[in-house]
């Protein structure tokens, strides 16, 4: 069903670049104030989406809106902050000279978030940002995109180039201004084991297409892991009489087969030998993997 207060929603959306299809038929809707992690493989059409969103791209196909807008619009431009995987930014500049940059451009600035952003990862105002690493070059991108105080913060990879503490203290402040300012994310990353703690919805993109969409707990409680010990005359492990048709993606490992199966922990009784099999609520980074590397990707599947 549609929700009337979606921050983003994209109906049919196609992109093609010379020819070449990089996403198409995206249905999907961004519920306002959640954080989505947007995953995919390499090449799944990930950027795509979020430069359309910013209103970086135009659509081939379909259409997409920004609360209501037309990306690109200045309605959608002032609520919207993009944060580009390359990160660009002038090398020549000084810290300081971007930020002030930030602030003519963006009305509603908040110049001493931004400084308090730059501080906090120990970055001089007075450095060259040519001469910073590449993490803190993203530092200062994280605040340039912050400072502007906008409901949507589309970034791609924000957490690629940081060390591990850099990337606590980022999600961290991703999950206050979610939590204390309702600012609605979209953030793409490979970090799946980092995705738990900070995202609670799920945008699955392979072959340019949604595979997985929802709410990240409901997902969960939608697929049981099963484990147990691989059946010997099965190439998949899994027993004779199991239900194919809910195994989202099985792998055995020596003696042992482990499954991610649509449906609660009822399933893993059809297995026939229960008490042999444990079944558990797959982690999201489980969830996500299987899903992941999933063979047949024919549907997209959403939480109820
Ligand atoms: N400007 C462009 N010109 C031509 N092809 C492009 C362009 N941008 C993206 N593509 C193609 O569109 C497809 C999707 O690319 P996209 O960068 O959106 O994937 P992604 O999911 O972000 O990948 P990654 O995880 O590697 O960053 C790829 O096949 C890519 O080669």
């Amino acid at each position: 069903m549609s929700d009337p207060t979606a921050a983003l929603r994209a109906t049919r959306l196609g992109r093609a670049f010379r020819g070449h299809s990089a996403l198409s038929d995206c249905d999907l809707e961004l519920p306002a104030g959640r954080v989505t992690a947007l995953v995919g493989p390499n090449g799944a059409g990930k950027s795509t989406l979020l430069q359309l969103a910013a209103g970086l791209l135009r659509p081939t196909t379909g259409r997409i809106q920004v609360f209501g807008h037309a990306p690109g619009s200045r309605e959608a431009r002032a609520r919207t902050a993009f944060l580009a995987q390359e990160k660009p930014l002038h090398p020549r500049f000084t810290v300081a000279d971007t930020l002030r940059l930030g602030r003519e451009l963006n009305r509603g600035w908040d110049q001493a978030l931004a400084e308090r952003l730059v501080r906090a990862a120990g970055i001089s105002l007075t450095a060259r940002v040519g001469s910073l690493s590449g993490g803190n070059r993203t530092r200062v991108a994280l605040a340039l995109a912050l400072g502007k105080r906008a409901e949507l913060l589309l970034l791609d990879e924000p957490l690629a180039d940081l060390d591990p503490v850099a990337r606590h203290d980022v999600t961290a402040l991703l999950m206050a201004e979610a939590a204390e300012r309702g600012v609605t994310i979209l953030m793409s990353s490979h970090v799946l084991s980092e995705l738990e703690d900070v995202c609670d919805h799920v945008l699955l993109l392979k072959d340019g297409a949604v595979r997985l969409a929802g709410d990240a707990q409901e997902l969960r409680a939608a697929h049981t892991r099963i484990t147990g010990r691989a059946h010997p005359l099965e190439p998949d492990g899994l027993p004779h009489d199991f239900d194919r048709s809910t195994v989202v993606h099985a792998v055995t490992a020596g003696r042992q087969v482990t499954a991610l199966v649509r449906g609660g922990s009822a399933t893993a009784a059809a297995a026939g030998e229960e008490d042999r099999w444990i079944s558990e609520t797959p982690t999201l980074e489980d969830l996500l993997l299987a899903h992941l590397r999933a063979p047949r990707a024919d549907r997209t599947e959403a939480a109820a």
